[in-house]
């Protein structure tokens, strides 16, 4: 957690002044009892009028005083923890937006929300409450024992007495919390993840008539963090009766060696109340020692899942040195998989397995294979979406380790199967592809993406809202925007994963036509499941069970692989292209 505390660094002000504040009111707390039994002892027992209202006066001041420093201590304390949860969330999200795949795949998004909201709310509170308490509520403890013993050393004893038995107290009840608390992260992580998949397949919940099992599934997790919830407050609500009731008992305790030790003269009954108010001072501030050890020993929870996000090693980084030696391999103009295989984290086998090809500068590519067989998995190695294991990949002259990661995806623009449009409107997710592309450049990308047509025809044009996902177009349409978001700055290369999919042929056959006049410096790659979308392409690959089992033209392929065959003939019915 200390760890942490460097991204707080920008308000080291406040950090110092706020505790400097706070004890500053803690001095004048702890005083107080002592004037009260003055204003007791010499004041009202010898009716010196003068003394109460001077007494009453001072004591009056220095709540004041007290009252102000507690403003200002909160006052920096909100500062400087708001500050720190806002730092810190964005170097997390940083952190996070640099992840390759396979990291994200490994933490899941749930638990990356939660971290970013949840864990750092925690830590935030545990800085504020550093600042306001840490040092307040043990000093006033300390200070009241001793404030305690410089009045009446044999009856401060109870003190000693006390403590021991109240830390008993506050490590049972520890002990029992802190497990339960961590277990409430873990059912807060469950749920999120249960609401998160749950909104996002709202539309097949409702399709496949699951949204009883679904509330079901929700609710049992909604329990169970209630549950969890319930037995830790339960037992920390333990906490306050219980101190009450030791409270209480050496109130009487102390009434009654007090009541002697008045008696005899060696105790005024001024004291008598300074001690009973030193008790239940010291008993107060251990209370707030004890949820400040729960508030940390969670935080810590917090924080060492915020430093695994940290310190996750991106395991693709950028690393010049390859380009050295792997320079006399590559064929400048060329892109090429040389013996690449791969797999994904926790996986047995290989997904991809010694994948052997070459293709050229403004060509296109095509791939093809049964469903499962690695066409997208391939796809993802050459924007360093994920690290391949064995193997080299060449990209116009240098090994992709060579470039920086920005610099080789900004050289590529990839159209995933499942494309997601962003809330806006339709000029504004072009762009993404182009932050400063004009109005003309938009339509242009429109019209080679075949969405020109559908886009005149809305209201707005390219002022037309766009809602979360893109949902309020069709798959067709939102496929053409995906690819005019893609094209739109002229990629060097362009990765369609399927995303034609949803087009009916015609249009289909007129957007590669536009890919191939329109943008003739661009080299492509069109992965799909249709013949017809890849037959014209200068190069085809055939996969299947992550191997390539065929590679050449259409015609050379039609005639000579099985597979290949045996998927043209599948499809035979359902395009005339195929014939
Ligand atoms: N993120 C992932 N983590 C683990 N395994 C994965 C992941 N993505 C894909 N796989 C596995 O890798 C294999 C290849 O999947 P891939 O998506 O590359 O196939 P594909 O040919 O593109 O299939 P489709 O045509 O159905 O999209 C499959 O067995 C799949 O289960």
């Amino acid at each position: 957690m200390v760890r942490l505390l460097k991204y707080s660094k920008k308000y080291k002000k406040e950090i110092l002044l706020g505790p400097f504040f706070k004890l500053l009111e803690a001095i004048f707390e702890l005083f107080l009892p002592l004037y009260m039994a003055k204003l007791i002892d010499q004041g009202i027992r010898q009716n010196d009028l003068t003394y109460i209202w001077q007494t009453a006066g001072k004591m009056f001041l220095m709540s004041c005083i007290g009252l102000a420093c507690v403003m200002i201590c909160q006052y920096y304390a909100s500062i400087a923890s708001q500050g720190f949860g806002t730092e810190l969330r964005r170097v997390v999200f940083q952190k996070i937006n640099q992840f390759p795949h396979a990291e994200l795949d490994l933490f899941g998004t749930d638990t990356l929300v939660t971290r970013m909201t949840n864990d750092i709310n925690q830590l935030q509170l545990a800085l504020a409450m550093l600042i306001r308490l840490v040092i307040r509520a043990p000093f006033l403890s300390i200070g009241s024992v001793i404030m305690a013993f410089y009045i009446h050393p044999r009856i401060a004893l109870i003190f000693a007495i006390v403590l021991p038995v109240f830390f008993f107290i506050l490590v049972f009840l520890i002990k029992r919390t802190v497990p339960l608390f961590r277990r409430v992260q873990k059912n807060m992580d469950q749920l999120t993840r249960n609401i998160q998949e749950n909104l996002v397949g709202i539309r097949v919940i409702r399709a496949f008539v699951r949204q009883r099992s679904q509330s079901k599934k929700i609710s049992h997790t909604s329990e169970s963090l209630a549950k969890n919830s319930l037995k830790a407050a339960n037992i920390s609500a333990l906490l306050n009766p219980l101190t009450i009731l030791i409270m209480n008992s050496a109130t009487i305790l102390l009434l009654y060696v007090s009541g002697d030790a008045v008696n005899i003269g060696s105790l005024n009954q001024g004291e008598v109340v300074a001690l009973v108010n030193y008790l239940m001072q010291m008993l107060l501030a251990l209370i707030i020692v004890s949820n400040l050890v729960v508030i940390f020993t969670r935080a810590a929870t917090s924080a060492s899942r915020i430093n695994e996000i940290l310190d996750t090693k991106e395991t693709l980084t950028d690393s010049p040195e390859t380009q050295i030696q792997l320079t006399d391999h590559a064929k400048k103009d060329k892109i090429i998989f040389e013996n690449v295989s791969f797999k994904y984290p926790r996986q047995n086998g290989w997904t991809l397995e010694n994948i052997t090809f070459e293709w050229g500068m403004g060509k296109t590519l095509g791939i093809i294979g049964p469903t499962g067989s690695g066409k997208s998995s391939l796809i993802q190695l050459l924007p360093k979406f994920y690290d391949y294991a064995e193997g080299n990949i060449f990209l116009f002259g240098k090994n992709i380790g060579a470039y920086p990661v920005s610099e080789l995806r900004n050289k590529i623009r990839l159209v995933p199967q499942k494309d997601t449009l962003i809330s806006g409107t339709i000029l504004s997710n072009l762009q993404w592809g182009k932050q400063d592309a004009t109005e003309e450049e938009a339509w242009q990308a429109l019209r080679i993406a075949q969405a020109e047509e559908f886009v005149r025809d809305l209201k707005e044009g390219l002022n037309s809202p766009v809602v979360e996902g893109g949902e309020n177009f069709s798959g067709g349409q939102k496929q053409r925007l995906a690819i005019a978001r893609a094209v739109i700055n002229q990629p060097e290369i362009l990765i369609l994963d399927d995303s034609l999919s949803a087009l009916d042929y015609r249009t289909d056959l007129a957007l590669r036509k536009n890919l191939k006049t329109q943008l003739p410096n661009t080299t492509s790659l069109i992965v799909s499941q249709r013949i017809s979308s890849i037959r014209q392409a200068d190069h085809i690959l055939v996969l299947d069970n992550g191997k390539i089992v065929g590679q050449g033209k259409h015609h050379e392929l039609i005639q000579t692989n099985t597979a290949y065959q045996k998927i043209a003939a599948s499809q035979e019915n359902q395009s005339a292209e195929v014939k």
